[in-house]
C-alpha cells in the first residue's frame, strides 16, 4: 500500500520568498560529516537499484554493509549473501513488513542509510532515518510533494543529519568535465542549460517481473508533470551554481497528451491484465522552463512513454559557446568557428580528479554510480562537507509537484521555494570538489 500522503493532491507553490516556513534548526550548508574510519551502511530496498548499488558499496574502501531491508525476503537474502561473499560479517536482515525499515533505522551501529525503494516510501524513510540520528541518501526523487520537501529541509536542520539526493548523473564523466570547464570560464558567462530524462521505459513498466509491483506505472495515473527531473536538473544546477550563488526561482511547464502507455497496453497486454483498470494522466512529454535569480533559463524534459533513444540532453550554453550531449559535441570560441561542432574528447584534460583517479570504474551507468558512492563514502570517512545537501535534494526534486501544478494551471509559472532561506547568495564548493589530501 502507498502512504496516504503520497495519494493526496499536490499543493500549489508558495508565492514568494517570505513564504518560507520559519527555520527550526541551523543551516546544513557547509556542515561536515563526523569523521570515522569505517562507514557502516544500512540499505533499504534491494530491487534493481539497491540490489546492484550494494556491489559498489562493498567495492569501496572503508565501508561495511551492516543491515539490509526489503519486504521481499529473497531479495534481502541474496544481497546478504553478497556481503558475506565480500568477506564482511553477515548483515542484519529486516523483511517482516513495510515498516521493518524502522528497525534498521533504529540500530545503533548504522552511520548512513541508503534508500532505494519505490518513490512512495522515500519521504517516510528519509524522515525516519534522520529522526534516528542517521545520515540518509535517497534515490531520486527524494519525495513527491512540496510540503514533504520542506519537512526534509527542516528535519535535516533540526537533527543535524544530512539528507541527500544521490544524484549519480552529477558524477557522469561528461557532466563533471563540463562542470569544471564551466567553472573555469570556458563557456563565458553562463546563460542556459537543459537536462532530461527521456528514456523509453514502456516495456519495463509493463513487465510483470522487472519492478517489484506496478508502482512506477501507477505514478502515471496520479501526476501530470515531470516525475523524474533530477537526472537532468542536478547536473545543470551544478553548472549554474544553483544554491551556491544562483537560485532556481520559478518553473513553467507544459505537457502533451498522455497516450503512449495506453497505446503500448493496447498492443502488448492481454485482456484481463490488471493494467486495463488504469487511466494514465502523466503527459508523455513534459517540457519545463526554470528561471534562475540571475535570469538564466534551464529547460527540463521528461518522457518515459514514447519511443526515443536514451537522452539526458545535458547541455550548457554561455557567452563563449555551448556543449550538447547525446551525442557529445562542443562549440566554444576561440577553438571553434564556422558553425562546425568540435570534438569534446579534445578537452579530456579538464576531467575531474575523481575521473582521473578512477579511469575505469566498476558498475553500471558508465561508472558514474561507483564514482558517486566512492566520493560520498570518502566524504563520510574523512569528515568532509558533502558535495550536495538537503537544499539541493529539495531543489532538484521541486519540479515534480510544481510541474504538475503548472500543467494543471495551463502553464502558469510556479514559484520554486528558496529552501536555503537566503543562503543561496553565498558561493561555496559543491560537486566540483578539490581532491582531499588523504585518499
Ligand atoms: N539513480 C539511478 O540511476 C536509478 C536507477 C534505477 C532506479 N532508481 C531509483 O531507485 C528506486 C528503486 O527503483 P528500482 O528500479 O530498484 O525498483 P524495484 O521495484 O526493482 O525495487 C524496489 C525495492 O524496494 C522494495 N520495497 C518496497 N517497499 C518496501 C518497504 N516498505 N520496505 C522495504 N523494501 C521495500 C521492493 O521489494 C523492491 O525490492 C527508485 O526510486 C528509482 O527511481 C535510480
Amino acid at each position: 500500500s502507498v502512504p496516504e500522503a503520497a495519494q493526496t493532491a499536490v499543493p500549489a507553490a508558495e508565492s514568494d520568498e517570505s513564504a518560507a516556513p520559519k527555520r527550526q534548526g541551523r543551516t546544513m550548508a557547509g556542515v561536515p560529516f563526523e569523521r570515522r574510519s569505517t562507514v557502516r551502511v544500512g540499505i533499504i530496498g534491494l530491487g534493481n537499484r539497491g540490489g546492484s548499488m550494494i556491489d559498489l558499496f562493498l567495492a569501496v574502501p572503508g565501508v561495511r554493509v551492516v543491515a539490509l531491508c526489503d519486504t521481499v525476503r529473497d531479495k534481502a537474502a541474496s544481497a546478504a549473501a553478497k556481503v558475506v561473499k565480500a568477506g564482511q560479517p553477515a548483515p542484519a536482515v529486516y523483511t517482516k513488513d513495510e515498516h521493518d525499515y524502522e528497525q534498521l533505522c533504529a540500530r545503533g551501529d548504522v552511520d548512513f542509510v541508503y534508500v532505494a525503494t519505490p518513490w512512495d516510501f522515500h519521504f517516510e524513510m528519509a524522515k525516519t532515518a534522520m529522526l534516528n540520528g542517521k545520515h540518509v541518501g535517497v534515490e531520486c526523487p527524494v519525495a513527491m510533494r512540496l510540503d514533504e520537501l520542506w519537512k526534509l529541509v527542516d528535519l535535516s536542520e533540526r537533527t543535524r543529519r544530512h539528507c541527500m539526493q544521490l544524484e549519480n548523473c552529477a558524477y557522469g564523466k561528461n557532466e563533471m568535465r563540463v562542470l569544471r570547464m564551466a567553472h573555469a570560464g570556458l563557456f563565458g558567462d553562463l546563460l542556459h542549460g537543459a537536462g532530461a530524462y527521456n528514456h523509453d521505459l514502456r516495456g519495463l513498466m509493463f513487465d510483470p517481473d522487472y519492478y517489484e509491483g506496478p508502482w512506477r506505472r501507477l505514478w502515471h495515473t496520479r501526476l501530470r508533470g515531470d516525475l523524474y527531473p533530477n537526472h537532468g536538473f542536478g547536473p545543470v544546477a551544478n553548472y549554474l551554481d544553483i544554491n551556491r550563488g544562483d537560485r532556481a526561482v520559478s518553473i513553467t511547464s507544459m505537457g502533451t497528451p498522455a497516450l503512449g502507455l495506453a497505446q503500448y497496453r493496447e498492443e502488448n497486454m492481454p485482456p484481463g491484465d490488471a493494467s486495463w483498470k488504469e487511466t494514465y494522466v502523466s503527459s508523455d512529454r513534459t517540457i519545463s522552463l526554470v528561471q534562475t535569480a540571475k535570469g538564466r533559463v534551464v529547460r527540463l524534459e521528461h518522457d518515459v512513454s514514447t519511443p526515443h533513444p536514451y537522452s539526458r540532453i545535458n547541455s550548457l550554453g554561455g557567452t563563449r559557446g555551448v556543449f550538447e550531449d547525446y551525442p557529445e559535441r562542443i562549440y566554444i570560441e576561440p577553438d571553434h568557428a564556422n558553425d562546425e561542432w568540435g570534438d569534446f574528447a579534445a578537452y579530456a584534460d579538464w576531467d575531474h580528479w575523481l575521473w582521473k583517479e578512477h579511469a575505469n570504474p566498476p558498475g553500471g551507468h558508465g561508472g558514474m554510480d561507483y564514482i558517486m558512492v566512492f566520493r560520498l563514502m570518502q566524504c563520510v570517512r574523512l569528515g568532509l562537507v558533502p558535495d550536495f545537501d538537503v537544499y539541493d535534494a529539495a531543489t532538484w526534486t521541486a519540479p515534480v509537484p510544481l510541474s504538475h501544478a503548472s500543467i494543471k494551471a495551463n502553464g502558469k509559472p510556479q514559484q520554486i521555494p528558496d529552501f536555503t532561506r537566503g543562503e543561496w547568495k553565498k558561493s561555496r564548493p559543491g560537486t566540483d570538489s578539490e581532491k582531499p589530501s588523504e585518499p
